[in-house]
């Protein structure tokens, strides 16, 4: 690792015409000073985004020849790198995907190990037109994961529906993904230290239902959670769910939770982002409480008893008095 500092990673998604220009543009403006780095993803060569995008950047670049979540990540690695490399960085990078890209998969090069050295992806932002988002989560699965990948999801075009229709989108938003923070704006505005809340501050899986939100075609977005007192094997895991998250990618939309390892009491953040799942420390579990394991699935017709299948090969069993003694001793403090 150099001693260069990180680079701010901001990667702004949402379905078409929902107001990421207007958004990048009003924070632009708000950062005016930093060294802004913007790379716009556009499909067809013309750019159209480009010359839309207010001038307050130090560098534009602009990838046109695709989507960068299919087509472009040689092409936006090219760019990090220069970046990397630059006699001096920028403070912050944000990146306008296109209305169709699948956000998870453009923040999995944020979590590859060379990348992680200079870039840190601080939030992915979903924004989505108040008056059209229900329509599209019906008819498209590209909207479903672009707000299921986020950590900030911003109902925009607020001034075009009703304030009993907001209170339903919220509600709506919150059963997709229960991690989000979620926020209503018009014209792009938000305050700027809404990206400085922490990616996982409200995040607490027990106050979160599971909860079930029907996709016109039929299909069942569910939320399933899987919890245990169990301990997890490390590499069983991590092969069991990377395995899942290949075979059934267009099936398992995101998992989050926090899980205890065998014979660690770290307590660890796992998550997948696109097809890459990945294990971060987050502290140490309360000495006072027996841990419970919690891993929240996102998916299309998921079952809890299919994620039992899939976890049950990683998973150590401990012994049920070893389990109670250890209970009693917490009762005796
Ligand atoms: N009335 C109204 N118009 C808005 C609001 N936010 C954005 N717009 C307008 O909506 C249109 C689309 O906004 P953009 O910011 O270009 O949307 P986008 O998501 O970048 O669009 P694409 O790049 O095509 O995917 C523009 O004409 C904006 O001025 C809002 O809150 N209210």
């Amino acid at each position: 690792m150099d001693n260069q500092t990180q680079i701010n990673v901001y990667l702004i998604t949402g379905f078409l015409g929902a107001g990421k220009t207007t958004l990048l543009n009003n924070l632009l403006k708000s950062l005016e000073g930093s060294r802004n780095v913007v790379i716009e993803n556009e499909f067809g060569k013309a750019s159209i985004d480009g010359t839309l995008i207010s001038k307050q950047y130090s560098q534009l670049y602009e990838l046109n020849n695709g989507c960068i979540c299919c087509s472009l990540d040689e092409e936006l690695y090219d760019v990090l790198n220069m970046l990397a490399f630059s006699d001096e960085r920028p403070e912050n990078l944000f990146i306008e995907t296109t209305g169709i890209a699948d956000a998870g998969t453009v923040a999995e090069i944020f979590k590859r190990e060379d990348v992680i050295k200079v870039f840190k992806l601080k939030k992915v932002i979903c924004v989505t037109d108040a008056e059209t988002v229900e329509d599209y989560l019906n008819e498209t699965e590209e909207t479903i994961r672009q707000i299921v990948v986020s950590d900030l999801v911003i109902i925009n075009k607020t001034n075009f529906v009703s304030a009993n229709y907001l209170v339903k989108l919220e509600n709506l938003m919150h059963s997709i993904n229960p991690f989000a923070e979620i926020f209503l704006s018009s014209d792009g505005q938000i305050p700027l230290e809404i990206l400085e809340n922490k990616r996982d501050d409200n995040f607490d899986i027990s106050e979160k239902p599971d909860a079930i939100f029907t996709h016109a075609s039929g299909h069942k977005i569910k939320t399933v959670t899987f919890k245990t007192e169990n301990e997890f094997y490390k590499d069983y895991l991590i092969h069991t769910l990377n395995v899942s998250l290949m075979l059934h990618y267009k099936q398992i939309y995101r998992i989050k939770g926090f899980i205890k390892l065998e014979g660690s009491n770290e307590k660890i953040l796992v998550q997948s982002t696109g097809k890459r799942l990945t294990l971060e420390s987050y502290g140490t579990w309360n000495e006072n409480e027996i841990p419970v394991s919690e891993l929240v699935f996102i998916g299309l017709g998921l079952e809890l008893s299919s994620i039992q299948r899939i976890l049950r090969p990683a998973i150590k069993k401990i012994a049920a008095e070893k389990l109670k003694s250890m209970k009693l001793s917490i009762l005796k403090g």
